[in-house]
């Protein structure tokens, strides 16, 4: 199957390879120093959740936040990708949210342990329709929202970012082979923050894509 013309969101759907910490007041609102290189952990694809469905609490977790971010679609297999190539790797994007367990996250940070389940769990990773890489001119200049129950709590750029999406792609690639269908998440701008169960979460990006997800325990 070509890969060449990415449209179809079960085009999307290999590894999903996320990056924490990528905007310095995002870091900061959580107590956390700018990083000096990319913090990069996966969520299973079994994570993802369409538009239609609903956001699950995962069992036990008492503060389950938002994070909205862009996502990049990779369409074409590649390793060590100089930064000068990168773009030419991706088919194009998606709005997409790293629903997080905080609760999970703070106790796991404290214990040295990884972030798998409160980043990984089924439904942690809501997205919207696939954006053609025409479609967003500027993915480094991109106005990202997010908010919940008609109240704006993110209100972002992605001029912000610390490490630039070709940096990104670049460094990622330089320890995963990047696979068609791969989906970057390029982490979320500051104003994270809780939802519960029946809140409604409509995100933006640009004017070119929006998204709805009702939050329900699971
Ligand atoms: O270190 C923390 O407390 C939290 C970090 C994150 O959740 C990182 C992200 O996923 C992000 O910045 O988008
Ligand atoms: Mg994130």
């Amino acid at each position: 199957m070509s890969y060449s013309k990415l449209t179809r969101f079960s085009e999307i759907g290999k590894k999903i390879i996320a990056v924490g910490r990528n905007y310095s007041e995002h870091a900061a609102e959580l107590g956390n120093a700018v990083p000096s290189k990319p913090i990069i952990f996966l969520k299973p694809t079994s994570s993802y959740v369409k538009s239609g469905q609903a956001i699950k609490i995962p069992n036990g977790c008492s503060s389950l936040h938002h994070e909205v971010e862009l996502g990049i679609v990779i369409d074409q297999k590649g390793c060590d990708i100089p930064e000068s190539k990168a773009m030419d790797y991706v088919g194009g994007y998606v709005l997409a949210l790293d629903m997080t367990a905080r609760d999970f996250q703070d106790e796991a940070k404290k214990k040295g342990h990884p972030w798998s389940l409160a980043k990984g769990f089924d439904t942690s990773c809501p997205i919207g329709n696939f954006i053609s890489k025409e479609s967003l001119a500027d993915p480094g200049n991109a106005h990202l929202w997010l908010k919940v129950n008609d109240t704006m709590k993110q209100d972002g750029n992605t001029k912000d970012m610390i490490f630039s999406i070709p940096y990104l792609i670049s460094y990622i690639s330089g320890y995963f082979t990047l696979e068609p269908g791969d989906l970057i998440l390029t982490g979320t701008p500051s104003g994270v923050g809780p939802v519960t169960q029946g809140d409604v979460i409509k995100a933006g990006l640009d004017g070119i894509s929006e998204l709805e997800f009702k939050v329900e325990q699971k």
